[in-house]
């Protein structure tokens, strides 16, 4: 696992949707509006999937159609190339569950 620095934090958000990076709190966030509450925990079913998959859990506040994923190593207290890469798996997945992309 690595521990990442702040510009390769920043070069990986370039890479990402709509992730931003919050440094105090050593943490990357994406808020995603859904179209209603199924398709909300649709999203929220498939990132857990992932997150099993990778060994690796977002923090997630579901809020009827709007889905706040938050990611951090809490191992390192740092932002990790595992952050970065299941941020990229929450990208694919919100793709596949608004069917856009
Ligand atoms: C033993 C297991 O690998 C660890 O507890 C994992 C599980 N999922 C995790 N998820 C996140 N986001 N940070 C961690 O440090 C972490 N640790």
């Amino acid at each position: 696992m690595l521990r990442l620095s702040e510009e390769q934090i920043r070069d990986g958000l370039e890479r990402l949707t709509d992730w931003e990076w919050d440094p105090d709190a050593v943490l990357i966030h994406r808020t995603v509006r859904l179209a209603d509450f199924p398709t909300a925990i649709s999203l929220v079913q498939e990132v857990a999937q992932a997150a099993e998959q990778a060994d690796h859990h977002p923090d997630i506040d579901i809020r009827y159609d709007t889905v706040r994923l938050t990611l951090s190593t809490h191992s390192e207290g740092a932002v990790t190339d595992q952050d970065m890469a299941l941020a990229a798996r929450v990208d694919e997945l919100v793709e596949v569950v608004t069917g856009q992309g």
